[in-house]
């Protein structure tokens, strides 16, 4: 649906979506914090209720797309549709692509196996890495926990769910710049980038908390040494906010061919969820163990990840999705998985012996 062009920025609306969920959330918990009788928890947690219930209401007046009416067989209805959302009459030439794409897909019976064609190498690691590597920045340790962080920095318990608030509109707002950026600079700039600049907060970070709280766990911090750190991490999230968190998601949808789209896309949500859990459930337990070696921890991951889009990744900034066999045949490394009759487009691409 997306066209190229604006395919990043079009994309990254759906974490901009989850971005702006964690920031009501963190507003509510301050909230909700103030009031009297220490009930303010059960609102909070009632509160969730609401998004699900505007997304189920929602649901019901959501009009089909022209792939999935095409996919049902209404042709008709689906050039319509096409029609509504271009605002043009004229949209012969993307309905007859979309008619093409859908005769292609029903002769895909099993992008389950064919995923696991050599061919499909490329997309199959980088669909297993990326999400795993979005979740081991230690994103989600400021994001689920970043009062009892601040807490255990010695933050009051008011000034530390303002921290969160605070570290969640700088979320929301690095997620803009990435709207912004992410077609004109390419998808490698913002993700090197990021990678950079979280890993510098991270040892910093890591580094002021060594040096006031050592191994022992014991010490505390001024107000200096608080506001340092709660700017370190702001600088951490709007960092993620820009690279790894839209990127996480919006990489992966554009390198599968249709024939493995599915496939890749189910792989991609599931390695995300669950090492969303993961990291869930061990934080307390690593920051009781690892203390402040906790952000060299997830340091070591930034470094393993951001040296991983300099080998391995290519860009796809502007590459439609039919075409992306091209871009990793032409890469230093992938280029070997791919056989030449899988390569179309109308760049051509010297066979490797040339
Ligand atoms: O913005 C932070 C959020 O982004 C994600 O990494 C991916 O959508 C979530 O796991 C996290 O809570």
């Amino acid at each position: 649906m997306a066209p190229a062009k604006i395919r990043g920025a079009l994309n990254i609306g759906f974490q901009m979506a989850i971005c702006i969920g964690i920031l009501a959330a963190n507003m509510v918990n301050y909230g909700t914090a103030q009031m009297k009788g220490g009930d303010g928890w059960r609102v909070s947690l009632a509160l969730a209720a609401v998004p699900a219930v505007i997304m189920t209401v929602g649901a019901i007046f959501l009009p089909d797309t022209p792939n999935s009416l095409i996919e049902r067989g209404q042709s008709e209805k689906a050039k319509e549709m096409l029609q509504k959302i271009r605002g043009v009459d004229d949209v012969s030439a993307e309905f007859q692509d979309l008619i093409e794409a859908s005769e292609t897909s029903k002769q895909v019976e099993h992008p389950w196996r064919n995923i696991l064609q050599r061919r499909y190498r490329p997309q199959l690691v980088i669909v297993v890495l990326i999400p795993f590597f979005q979740q081991l920045t230690g994103i989600n340790v400021i994001m689920f926990y970043a009062p009892v962080l601040f807490k255990t920095l010695g933050f009051g318990d008011n000034a530390a769910l303002m921290s969160a608030v605070i570290s969640g509109f700088v979320n929301v707002a690095a997620t803009l710049v990435s709207v912004f950026t992410v077609d004109k600079f390419g998808r490698r700039k913002l993700f090197l980038q990021g990678g950079i600049q979280m890993l510098v907060c991270q040892i910093a970070v890591g580094a002021l908390i060594g040096s006031v709280f050592g191994v022992s766990g014991e010490g505390s911090f001024s107000k200096g040494m608080g506001n340092a750190a709660l700017i370190l991490i702001c600088l951490y999230v709007a960092a993620f906010a820009w690279s790894w968190g839209p990127l996480g998601w919006l990489v992966p949808s554009e390198i599968f061919p249709l024939e493995i789209r599915s496939a890749g896309q189910s792989i991609n949500v599931s390695v995300n969820m669950l090492f969303t859990f993961f990291i869930g459930q061990l934080f307390l337990t690593l920051l009781c163990h690892l203390k402040f070696g906790l952000f060299f921890f997830f340091g070591g991951f930034v470094l393993i990840m951001t040296l991983f889009i300099f080998f391995f990744l290519p860009e796809t900034k502007n590459v439609p999705i039919e075409e992306i066999n091209r871009v990793f045949k032409a890469h230093w490394f992938w280029g070997k998985y791919i056989p030449d009759d899988a390569v179309i487009g109308n760049h051509h691409v010297p066979p490797k012996d040339a």
